[in-house]
């Protein structure tokens, strides 16, 4: 699973944080055994008011003994995958004794977990296994199978096999820890076939005189299993393709005659098949694994969309909205098979990395945020097809970055860590500070073995993986805005060779503040949590008797003109040149456009049957291909609306601005006759001046008289960069504006003219 992310000249990376060495065995009865050292999960702390059950570490190989209940089990349990199907039953029994059924008052599921009380109204949860889960306990059981060398193996594995397809037809699913014990069983006695060593296998002797006596019995075994036999030798992952390479380079060493390298050969087709199957069961599984709520269900079927509503889900997910997109996401894209993650493990990850969001409580930068922008990530991959041009390291990267960019994000801009000269400013010598923090703390997270989901990954898979990350998300530090869109300017003047790295790094940053560009809800409701997060910064500088940073002054920010700003100078120029650069990248790959019209819950399946993106007919001529610009409209209308909202505020605070001076000749008056002023001073205290919504004046209410000085549009003296309108600029970028603002035709000349110039305010 290689993968074209430049990494010329860097330095080199670490393995993926192995804290143990993984010795992870089957048991001959099919029980999983857990490795020496192995932590037991910790217990769930830190969730609240959970809502999702998983089940523990399917590819891992963790024992049922340490499945976790992540979240509480709902009453009507069904997947996205598995709709309206029923949810795995947690049959928990060691072996395959049954348990008898708990009573229904106990509050506790058949594995002995303890369940989340059933809320009021909802449908009666179902009290034990059924009489169809205990044939099924019974007919997968893998005490009393047959030795994995034993020529009764072979036929046993096959109807194990055919069992199972019944089971997951005719019910939907089949509990894990079963599932887990025969899979193991099916594979070892798979790769005894395929290792076809018959100095060391007496049974394959056996094998092979029966089936002299009998063919039919052979082709039995190849034929019969139409699950089997349809997957393509060719179809398989790199990973398994890489298993086989290896053992066929063993058999071939010990291989003579050309007859048993073709028997060798077959062995390994079956076993490409079996292991295809496996692959797939054990996808199905992780699927089955976690059970969503019905509102949740319901959102994920716009998942893809761009209009996606993220706080409709974090609150259906009692405020998990980052765990939820996340894992869909991952799902979706076939990543827990692919890189062998638990979902366990996946869920303590994604559970801590929700706990690291909600740190500071901020109203923006909290995990809402961070599953905005994981789905936003999404969408813009899906829907234009640029995921087709990416490998499956890429698009974990990708998924991977976009949900931990802002982790454990304090609620200030950099500009603020430096000024303040926060130790996290001092770690990182005032150089992207959060962003260093955001990467450097999350891959933390990942050297705790319970919360490692690259543990799996090979070693040039892992450094190409951290590569990218640490790329992308210190491409989300907004000072680098500028330098990032001229880059791809001139990438884009030779398309050939796009760097992927600085594609998907644009990507992400403009994932970042794509807000503008959603529908008007969303976008107004985004700007005022974010307003608030900086509001509350300018709190904090004014009690450390700092200057105010940009739009952090809750008394004299204009919004609606920053806002505009903010997406004439920003967003819709970062919009533009992400969308040249798809129209670039994806055309070539996507002859015939892009996934739009289909979910990206068949998406793996698709890639699946068509091969990998790279090996796309790349013959034909490339066609006129556009990328669908959903963002166009509502940038433009959202912009529209911060336009009426301005000329309502420029209107308000002229009327401020004239009761202030109104005030000022009033007090003037005063002055001149001394005798009057206390009469007058409690007059005004008594019966302030009124604004009206149309911003008119009229007695009766308080007014902000501190107000600045009108700051007509014309007014040039108004000035706010582009760095203000952000709220960002960082001190290099700061000064750099100083020194460069004067020269004529610098953009940095651009004002935002009725933001109100810090300097004025004396602060
Ligand atoms: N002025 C302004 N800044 C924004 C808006 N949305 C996002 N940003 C800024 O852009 C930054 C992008 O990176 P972050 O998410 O860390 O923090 C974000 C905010 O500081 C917006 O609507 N207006
Ligand atoms: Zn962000």
């Amino acid at each position: 699973m290689g993968s074209s992310v430049s990494t010329k000249g860097r330095s080199k990376q670490a393995a993926p944080p192995r804290n143990r060495v993984h010795t992870e065995t089957t048991a001959s009865d099919g029980c999983i055994d857990v490795p020496p050292g192995r932590k037991s999960p910790r217990p769930d702390k830190r969730t609240s008011e959970p809502a999702v059950v998983v089940e523990q570490d399917a590819v891992r190989g963790q024992s049922r003994n340490q499945r976790q209940h992540i979240g509480s089990l709902k009453p009507t349990p069904t997947t996205v995958a598995n709709s309206g199907e029923k949810n795995a039953v947690e049959n928990d029994t060691q072996g395959c004794s049954v348990q008898p059924p708990k009573s229904s008052s106990s509050n506790e599921s058949v594995s002995g977990k303890r369940l989340t009380p059933r809320k009021k109204g909802s449908p009666p949860r179902r009290q034990g296994p059924s009489k169809e889960d205990l044939t099924m306990s019974l007919e997968l059981c893998t005490d009393n199978l047959p030795p994995t060398d034993s020529l009764e193996a072979l036929e046993k594995a096959s109807k194990r096999i055919r069992k199972i397809c019944t089971f997951l037809q005719s019910r939907g699913n089949v509990p894990s820890n079963l599932l887990k014990r025969n899979l193991h069983y099916i594979a070892d006695v798979l790769e005894i076939v395929a290792t076809d060593d018959a100095s060391t296998d007496s049974r394959k002797s056996k094998v092979h005189q029966e089936t002299k006596n009998d063919p039919s019995k052979d082709r039995r075994f190849i034929d019969e299993d139409d699950e089997l036999s349809e997957v393509e030798p060719d179809a398989v992952p790199m990973e398994v393709r890489d298993w086989l390479a290896s053992t066929f380079t063993r058999s071939a060493s010990v291989t003579k005659s050309g007859e048993k390298e073709k028997k060798t050969f077959r062995s390994i087709v079956q076993a490409v098949r079996a292991a295809n199957l496996v692959d797939r069961l054990y996808r199905r599984m992780s699927t089955s694994a976690v059970t969503y709520p019905p509102t949740v269900m319901k959102l994920f079927k716009s998942l893809d969309d761009w209009s996606f509503d993220v706080f409709a889900l974090n609150e259906a997910t009692n405020g998990q909205a980052l765990r939820y997109v996340t894992y869909e996401i991952m799902m979706r894209y076939d990543l827990l098979a692919k890189f062998k993650i638990g979902v366990g493990t996946l869920f303590n990850f994604l559970e801590a990395l929700e706990v690291g969001y909600s740190k500071y409580q901020n109203p923006y930068h909290n995990l809402v945020h961070g599953a905005d922008v994981t789905q936003t990530m999404h969408s813009i991959l899906f829907q234009t097809g640029l995921v087709q041009w990416l490998t499956d390291v890429e698009i974990f990267a990708v998924v991977f970055s976009a949900a931990i960019h802002d982790f454990e994000h304090t609620g200030e801009t950099n500009n603020f860590h430096v000024m303040s000269r926060t130790e996290t400013a001092l770690v990182y010598n005032d150089r992207a500070v959060q962003e260093n923090h955001h990467i450097s703390a999350a891959f933390r997270l990942m050297t705790d073995d319970n919360l490692n989901i690259v543990y799996n990954m090979s070693k040039d898979d892992y450094k190409d993986f951290r590569t990218l990350v640490i790329d992308m998300v210190l491409a989300t530090d907004m000072s680098y805005h500028f330098a990032q869109v001229k880059q791809m300017k001139s990438l884009l003047s030779c398309p050939d060779n796009i760097d992927k790295a600085k594609a998907l790094s644009l990507v992400l940053h403009t994932a970042d503040i794509s807000h503008p560009a959603k529908n008007w809800t969303l976008h107004e409701h985004w700007t005022e949590l974010l307003m608030e997060e900086f509001f509350r910064q300018g709190d904090k500088e004014q009690e450390l008797g700092l200057p105010f940073s940009p739009l952090c002054d809750r008394k004299t920010t204009m919004v609606a003109s920053s806002q505009i700003g903010f997406i004439d100078f920003i967003v819709q120029p970062s919009f533009e040149i992400m969308s040249d650069m798809l129209d670039k990248v994806v055309a070539p790959i996507s002859p015939r456009g892009s996934l739009a019209n289909q979910s990206s819950a068949t998406i793996s399946e698709k890639v699946e049957a068509e091969g990998s993106p790279q090996n796309g007919d790349q013959s034909e001529e490339p066609f006129e291909f556009k990328v669908d610009r959903v963002w166009d409209g509502h940038l433009t209308g959202n912009k529209v609306k911060w336009k009426e909202q301005s000329t309502k505020d420029q209107a308000e605070k002229e009327a401020r601005e004239k009761a202030a001076q109104k005030a000022k000749e009033d007090a003037e008056k005063r002055d001149q006759s001394p005798l009057d002023d206390k009469a007058e001073e409690k007059k005004d205290a008594e019966n302030p001046p009124k604004i009206t919504a149309n911003g008119t004046v009229s007695p009766g209410n308080a007014v902000d008289l501190k107000v600045k000085p009108s700051t007509s549009p014309e007014n040039d003296d108004q000035v706010s960069t582009k760095e203000e309108a952000v709220g960002t600029a960082s001190p290099e970028h700061a000064e750099k504006r100083t020194t460069e603002e004067d020269k004529p035709g610098k953009i940095e000349s651009i004002t935002v003219k009725s933001v109100t110039k810090r300097k004025e305010s004396g602060v």
